[in-house]
């Protein structure tokens, strides 16, 4: 390498923050030698150089010199990611022992890469302004050889450097980095044993960053926390040492690694003959999809032995695959014992029992705040980078896995035969669960399969990725989430990783008005209180930029907070039910102020939500915002197009707006003692209003 052309030795500690060389405590320094540049070759790239920082080197050689910055000076950010929690407590121990320090400055900050950093090139892309930009970023960091959000931070790093519209060393303003690598290496030995740490250590350097002290890599299992703390212990101590550092500001930023470019990897070593393309392809199987083109492997999004396969699995989901699931919902049960079936009976027609929820696609581009799966769940900005499923086993395998299900229930006490064996034929997919459907890159297959069987399909997006928005194909009833009125609401709630989330969200609606005009459109709102429920005009705006078919309102339920999977969510955030009605008039009384043609058409209490359509909905005076699915599937098969109002059938007298049953289906609400008990209460709860009424009037 270009060490051989040293010249003399010196017993100094350097450190080279440039390479991914990691010196020992003595070694050889360059000195007025002519260096090698070993810039890759690259296809052409707009390079916008930036300047390196100045330090106290005034010639243009390779110098040992000792910093005019002092370390101590600085402020240091800490930050972690973890899925089990041992980074996190090294994290902590190293922000303690740093925050010790008699003569450092500032307080070390710690910050979790998930849940603290809304967006991560607010980071690492841009850095922080403190003055004189003097960061050092400090990196404890796992390593999963399963997908898990190592690899979305990753990947981060890596695009960042591969952006030819950005600078290309970004993170050469900050003082300097390093990174302590957590691993195991009785399981993963050789390379795996903490390999993220050393690719991110690879990247940062890359990214133009300084590397400060070799990468630390810690087997929690033999080692432990004590390992972890001699690394913390000597960085410490290099923080407050004032030996000088080697700096050469002639040297390139860490670009050395010729294999990425220079060694084996020339052009006419790579082209394939076109004729041998489809058995390359044939033996890499669906790997090459993901269009992952460095040394990194293509992951499963869920693999058998992740954490986030087993915190889905215990939650119930089956794992379709390695990136879909399925899960039985508490009202296909409640179904299935003759009881109630859920708001989509009242608004839609939709028997729980017959309804099959799922979803394949895993991961998704958000970090709602009340999404329990925070922490582990899989994300991507917008690229499938994970093994993909071929459409026919998810279809079959989500089948299967529902059936296990149902008949793992025939056991249970109440089960009635009929609806039992009518479970066995599904006819609804509700296609949200968790994740992201339309990030499946075979959606539209997977949902044709779907119809050919006669089972309809309700289809809820984030309005995160108009691409695939644009490209979907006829689903029974098209949702997107509205989690919030403006961009700043939003942010808060859904903290998506793509930072032009807005205008993401901004394109969907607009493909709903155009491009998906000839779908059953539905708005989805879940109100929060205290995160979304305001901002009225802002929320009629987004309705008359989509035109949606309907909008369903619904107050969240409470699934239990927890600071450890970041939601942040009390019973003091959940509305009441006259909260939402609340919500729901006056969003009406909005749209009909701006001569936009909605209404209140429907309303099922026990779920506490609400909807509204539009009123070419309301036929002759009666609402039709049931759905003849027998006509949706006899239209589809007839090849010509359709409309949302070609398949409508008329909203039963119980679920229209303001009746007395609101929403209870007389026939199940005998079954449903909490029904039943709700419903009193409201009763009760509307006649002391009237009575307070009666006697303001007087
Ligand atoms: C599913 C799984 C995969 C893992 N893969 C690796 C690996 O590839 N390399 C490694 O060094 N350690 C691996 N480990 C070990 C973890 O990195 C180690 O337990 C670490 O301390 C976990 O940190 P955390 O508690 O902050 O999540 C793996 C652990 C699990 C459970
Ligand atoms: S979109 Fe769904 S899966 Fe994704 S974070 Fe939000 S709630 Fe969770």
């Amino acid at each position: 390498g270009r060490w051989s052309l040293v010249v003399a030795e010196s017993p100094i500690y350097a450190v080279d923050f440039t390479s991914s060389f990691t010196p020992s405590t003595t070694t050889q320094i360059p000195r007025s030698v002519p260096l090698l540049r070993s810039r890759a070759k690259r296809s052409p790239r707009v390079i916008k150089a930036s300047k390196p920082i100045q330090l106290s080197v005034t010639s243009n050689e390779a110098s040992l010199t000792k910093s005019t910055i002092n370390l101590l000076e600085s402020q240091i950010y800490i930050f972690y990611t973890t899925l089990t929690g041992s980074s996190h407590r090294v994290a902590k121990t190293l922000q303690e022992k740093l925050e010790n320090l008699e003569d450092l400055k500032n307080k070390p900050k710690l910050l979790s890469l998930d849940d603290d950093l809304d967006d991560l090139e607010e980071y690492f892309l841009k850095t922080p302004n403190n003055g004189n930009n003097k960061n050092i970023y400090l990196l404890v960091l796992p390593s999963y050889e399963t997908d898990s959000p190592i690899d979305y931070f990753l990947e981060h790093l890596k695009d960042t450097y591969q952006d030819f519209r950005v600078d290309k060393y970004p993170l050469r303003s900050l003082l300097g980095f390093a990174v302590l690598g957590l691993g195991d290496s009785e399981s993963w030995n050789g390379e795996k044993f903490c390999y993220q740490a050393k690719l991110a250590d690879r990247w940062m350097g890359k990214l133009g960053a300084r590397r400060l002290f070799p990468v630390g890599e810690v087997c929690m299992k033999y080692e432990g926390e004590p390992k972890a703390n001699e690394w913390i212990q000597n960085f410490a101590q290099l923080l407050s040492d004032d030996e000088p550092f080697y700096i050469d500001e002639n040297d390139d930023v860490d670009d050395s690694d010729k294999e990425d470019s220079e060694e084996g990897t020339d052009d006419a070593d790579t082209l394939v003959d076109v004729e041998d393309m489809g058995d390359i392809i044939r033996k890499s199987g669906t790997r090459g999809l993901a269009g992952n083109s460095t040394n990194e492997e293509v992951k499963q999004m869920v693999a058998k032995d992740s954490p986030t396969y087993k915190s889905l699995t215990k939650q119930g989901y089956t794992i379709v695959g390695s990136h879909s699931g399925v899960k039985i919902c508490r009202w296909t049960k409640s179904a299935l014992r003759g009881r109630g079936s859920c708001y989509k009976f009242a608004f839609y027609g939709i028997k729980s029992h017959l309804c099959m929820e799922t979803t394949p696609s895993l991961a998704c581009s958000n970090k709602c705040v009340f999404c329990w799966r925070h922490g582990t769940n899989p994300v991507a900005k917008s690229n499938w980078r994970w093994e993909l499923d071929p459409p026919e086993k998810v279809f079959e395998g989500a089948l299967a896995g529902h059936y296990q299900k149902i008949k793992q229930m025939r056991g249970v006490p109440g089960i009635q035969m009929d609806r039992f064996q009518e479970a066995f034929q599904v006819r609804h997919c509700a296609l949200s669960l968790v994740g992201e459907p339309i990030f499946y890159p075979h959606i539209n297959e997977f949902v044709g399969m779907l119809h050919e069987k006669h089972i309809s399909s309700f289809l809820v997006c984030n309005a995160q990725h108009p691409d695939n928005l644009a490209k979907l194909q006829k689903v029974t009833q098209l949702y997107v989430s509205i989690d919030a009125p403006n961009r700043q609401d939003l942010k808060k709630v859904d903290r998506p990783l793509n930072s032009d989330f807005w205008e993401r969200l901004m394109s969907c609606l607009d493909i709903l008005r155009t491009i998906q005009k000839h779908q059953r459109t539905v708005f989805r709102l879940t109100l929060v209180k205290g995160f979304n429920m305001g901002d009225i005009e802002s929320y009629a705006d987004m309705v008359a930029r989509a035109l949606p078919s309907q909008i369903e309102i619904k107050g969240a339920t409470f699934c239990g907070s927890s600071s450890a999977n970041g939601n942040p969510l009390t019973m003091q955030n959940i509305p009441f039910y006259e909260e939402c009605k609340e919500f729901v008039v006056n969003l009406s009384n909005e749209l009909k102020s701006r001569g936009l043609n909605y209404d209140i058409a429907a309303e099922h209490a026990h779920s506490c939500c609400i909807l509204m359509a539009d009123t070419k909905f309301k036929i002759n005076g009666k609402w039709h915002t049931h759905i003849d699915y027998p006509k949706f599937f006899e239209l589809l098969e007839s090849g010509k197009e359709f409309v949302d109002l070609d398949y409508v059938k008329e909203t039963p007298e119980w679920a229209v707006w303001g009746s007395d049953e609101a929403g209870f289906n007389p026939e199940d609400t005998k079954f449903d003692r909490k029904a039943e008990k709700l419903k009193n209460k409201l009763a009760r709860e509307e006649q002391s209003r009237q009575i307070i009424e009666q006697q303001k009037n007087f």
